[in-house]
Formats: C-alpha cells, structure tokens, sequence
C-alpha cells in the first residue's frame, strides 16, 4: 500500500472512477485492516491542512468546525498541523467526550496535546473556514448548532474547505439533506474528496455545493468496479483521411419545426452541420418556413419529411415539435436507422404506450436511440415527479435506459448519459451559460452528427454531451452571453 497520497486537481486525467459511499466505506474498512490504527485519518487531516495553506497560503486565524463523527476527525487532525505550521487554527466541535468513534478520539487527543485552541462559537473574524462537520455518514439534516456553523460559513466572504463532502450533501446523489433554501452559491468553495470521489460531487447540487473539486485517495487504490465515471476530457477528433467525402461522415436527418417553433429544428440542424455530419437534411413541419429556411442556410437540405430517407440516416426528432410530432412517431420508430429523440418527441412518447412498444423494439433491432430528457421530460417517461427524478439522477437514468434499450442523456448540471450494460457516465463539463433556450436543440443535433459517423453510440454520445458543454467552458467572459445561435456555430 502507498504511503501518503498526493492531492491532485482533476484535469490530471481525462476520466475519474466515481464510488458509492457503500464502496467507499468497504474499502475503508479494507484499507484500515492493512495499515497501523488511525494511519487514515491521519493522512485525510495532513492533506486537508496542505491544502488549506495552498489555498489561503496568508491566512492566518482559520475556523475549524469539527463534527461528532470521523469527518470532525479529520477537521482536528488538520488543526493540529495548522497550529504546529505557526497557523491560529481555532476548533469549534460537536463531539462528545466517551461517545465518538474510536479515530476521531485519538485525533481529540492529539489535538488537545497539540494546544490547539478549542471554542464554543466561531471566531468572529477568520481567514479561512474547515467544514468537517459531517462527511459521507451524514444521513440526517443538519440543524441546531451545526446548522448555525453552516450557515456562518455561508454568510462569511473568506473561502471554505470542506473536508471529504459539503456538509448536508448526500455523496451518492448531490442532494442536499435539508430542503431549506438555504444554500447558495459560494464563489469560494473547495472539496477535499477522501479515498475517492463520489458522484453527488458532480452532479444535482453537488457541482454547486463542493465548488472546485481536489482528491486524494490517501494512498488506497480502489479495486471495485466503479459506481459512475466522470468525463473530465475527451480525446482529440481523430484526423479526416485526404480522400474522404460528404458521405464518409453520414447523414443527418433533422425532423421537426411545428409552426411558430422551425427555430429549434434549425438550431439542431446547424449543431449537425457543425458536428461534422456529411450531410444534413431538415424536414421542417412548419410548410411556410421552408423558404426562408433553405435562403438562410444553403448548406442544409430543407425537404418535405416524406421524402427523407429514414432507414438511411440518423435522424433527430423533437426539436420543436409541438404536439403534432405525435402523428409523425410510428414511422420516426419504426424506420430510422439511428435515432436521436428530444422534447416534443419525448413527450409524445410518455403519453402513449403504443410508441413505447415501438421504442422497445429498436434495440433488438440494431437500431440505436439516444433520448435526450431533462428531469422534467424524464419524469414523465417514467411516471414520477422531476423532484424524484433529482432526488437520485443517476438511478432514474439507468431506470429509463434499461426500460427503453436505449443511450439516455439526463440533462442538468453534471448530465448523467446511461446505456444498458455500460457504468454510466457524468459529464463535467459545461456550466450556467447553457441555462437558455435552445440550447438542448444544438445537443441534440450534435449527438445526431456524432453518432452518424461512429459505431458505438454510448461513446460517440458521451463526446457529443462532452463537446456541447466545452463550448461553454471555453466561451470568453469579456465576449457576449453564450445564445444558442452561437452555441450552434461553436459546436464541433
Ligand atoms: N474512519 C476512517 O478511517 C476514515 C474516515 N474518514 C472521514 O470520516 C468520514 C465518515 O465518518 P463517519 O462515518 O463517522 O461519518 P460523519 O460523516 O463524520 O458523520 C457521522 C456522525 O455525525 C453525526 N450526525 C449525522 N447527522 C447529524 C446531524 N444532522 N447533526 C448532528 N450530528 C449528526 C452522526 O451521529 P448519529 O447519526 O450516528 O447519531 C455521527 O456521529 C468521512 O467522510 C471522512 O471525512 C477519513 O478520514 C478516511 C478515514
Ligand atoms: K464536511
């Protein structure tokens, strides 16, 4: 076994493992069989006080807030260091003398020998705040004097660690614990993750909650098949051979435009065309807005959707396609060669069950689907609430991916993609420039074009979502808000 781990950032790697807590804590209790008592902890307290000093290297008094449990454990190791390194580490602690884990006592009473200083309250004024209040054991909401800390640490503007998980976040979900409204975004924000990362971090509110995101696996390496990954980069486009030509990279085929809504087909359309598709048809529903359509945008094909060839493209269904779309489904199903479904089409499907059975049908057919739902649209394809759908977005991804046969993008901060038979996968990039309109459209048409010129949907749509929310990652702060017009132009 390693000795110490290193603290890393994550653009180190280009995927991450991410653990259940179940996973975290066998391996644990694994790891504490192989080593000397108390060596975990150990390590988790000295790479907390090392990143505390990387983060506010001039801080001086930094408010420790310490938990009954384990995650409290830590927060007093970090103190003891701090105060050893000339810091003014000042503790505030929940734990009670005779009723605390084993490890987090001997930290007590490593800190106490230490002299570290021990309050009641918080210091009024600090330069930096450790929450190791609760970690991946809080199972309940915080409230009393824990609460109190907590939402001192939110209204103070100094920057906050928090020691393996914000404190209240669940680690396999990223919900928060407590339904108050309570949290807010900190600009300031830094999570230490402990012998792995887990999912919560990344996705719901967890990307909100944990700010910028260090690891450090405390020299354990994790056996276990993970619970998700994450998708923290992805390769380079492989180079296009001289002699290729437009039908080297598929066709695309964009369906959908009902009237007053061709701007969302068209959005798909042109995400297509810039996705790198060979060629990129668009069946406008909309009879009126062809014209207009084909003078804006030559490149596009703007046909009647009877004339496309459906059993030869991949074609992207949805985008506004209003209630009318409905009527277009049995065929979009039951011909498509591969199949991107978004919005309207989603809807259509939710409400009957007949294109449920037509949907079903696809998989065994060789027929790839990628469905493209936000929690509101996946809610309602699974018959629940968007509130339960947040609640746990990786299990509702799965759920729909396995009752459909097909690749799911659960949209929203951290989109979870989902296939039967592979570890899901939460996307890291992207970030609040993609809360506009339209912005879903250019996704879907960008998974179409990558999914036309790959064999393998599950991977060619995690590179799509990956793609989609680099553009954002990448748009300048001085330049204009990201619109979806230029999202669709951006894309590749
Ligand atoms: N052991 C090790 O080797 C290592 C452990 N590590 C660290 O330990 C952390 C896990 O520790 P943990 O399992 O002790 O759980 P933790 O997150 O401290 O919380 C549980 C405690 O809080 C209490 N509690 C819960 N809710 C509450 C509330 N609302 N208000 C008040 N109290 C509340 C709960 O009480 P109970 O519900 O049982 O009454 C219990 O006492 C992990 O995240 C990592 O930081 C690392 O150092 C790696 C090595
Ligand atoms: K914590």
């Amino acid at each position: 076994m390693k000795t110490q781990g290193l603290t890393q950032t994550l653009s180190s790697q280009a995927t991450w493992p991410l653990h259940s807590v179940a996973q975290t804590q066998a391996l644990e209790h694994e790891a504490q069989a192989a080593l000397p008592a108390h060596t975990l902890m150990q390590r988790a307290g000295l790479a907390a006080a090392q990143l505390a000093l990387a983060i506010a290297p001039h801080a001086q008094k930094i408010w420790i807030a310490c938990g009954p449990g384990n995650n409290g454990g830590d927060g007093l190791e970090a103190a003891m260091h701090l105060h050893a390194w000339c810091k003014h580490p000042i503790v505030t602690w929940l734990g009670k003398d005779g009723d605390m884990p084993a490890d987090a006592k001997q930290s007590w009473l490593r800190a106490k020998d230490a002299g570290v200083t021990f309050a009641e309250q918080p210091p009024v004024q600090f330069d930096l705040a450790i929450d190791a209040l609760l970690g991946i054991g809080g199972q309940r909401s915080p409230e009393g004097l824990m609460a109190q800390w907590l939402g001192a640490m939110q209204r103070s503007d100094v920057s906050v660690l928090c020691v393996d998980v914000p404190t209240g976040l669940l680690a396999d979900t990223g919900e928060w614990l407590d339904t108050s409204p309570q949290h807010h975004v900190k600009a300031k924000r830094h999570t230490l993750s402990l012998l792995t990362l887990k999912p919560g971090l990344f996705t719901a509110n967890g990307r909100d909650a944990a700010g910028h995101i260090w690891f450090n696996d405390l020299g354990v390496t994790a056996q276990k098949t993970p619970t998700a990954w994450l998708q923290h980069s992805q390769p380079a486009h492989a180079p296009r051979a001289h002699s290729s030509h437009k039908g080297s990279f598929g066709d695309v085929a964009v369906i959908g435009g009902a009237p007053g809504m061709s701007g969302a087909a068209m959005l798909a359309a042109l995400a297509a065309l810039h996705g790198g598709a060979g060629r990129v048809f668009v069946g406008l529903m909309d009879e009126d807005a062809k014209h207009a359509a084909t003078a804006a945008h030559p490149p596009l094909m703007v046909r009647d959707i009877t004339h496309l060839a459906l059993n030869e493209s991949t074609v992207v269904c949805g985008c506004g396609g209003g209630d009318a779309v409905h009527a277009l489904m049995p065929q979009v199903l039951s011909s498509s060669q591969q199949l991107v479904l978004d919005a309207d089409a989603l809807n259509a499907i939710a409400r009957d069950t007949a294109l449920q059975s037509l949907l079903k049908k696809r998989s065994p057919r060789h027929k790839p689907t990628v469905l493209t739902p936000h929690p509101l649209e996946a809610a309602r394809l699974l018959n629940c609430s968007a509130k339960e759908v947040q609640k746990n977005r990786l299990h509702a991804a799965q759920q729909l991916a396995n009752t459909f046969q097909c690749v799911v993008v659960l949209k929203g901060s951290g989109s979870i993609i989902a296939s039967p038979g592979h570890t899901p996968v939460i996307n890291a990039s992207g970030n609040a420039r993609l809360a506009t309109a339209g912005t879903g459209d250019v996704l879907a048409g960008l998974i179409g074009a990558y999914l036309a010129r790959s064999e393998d949907p599950f991977a060619a749509t995690c590179q799509a979502v990956f793609a989609h929310g680099q553009v954002a990652n990448a748009w300048p702060s001085d330049a204009a808000a990201l619109d979806a017009a230029l999202l669709a132009a951006s894309v590749r």
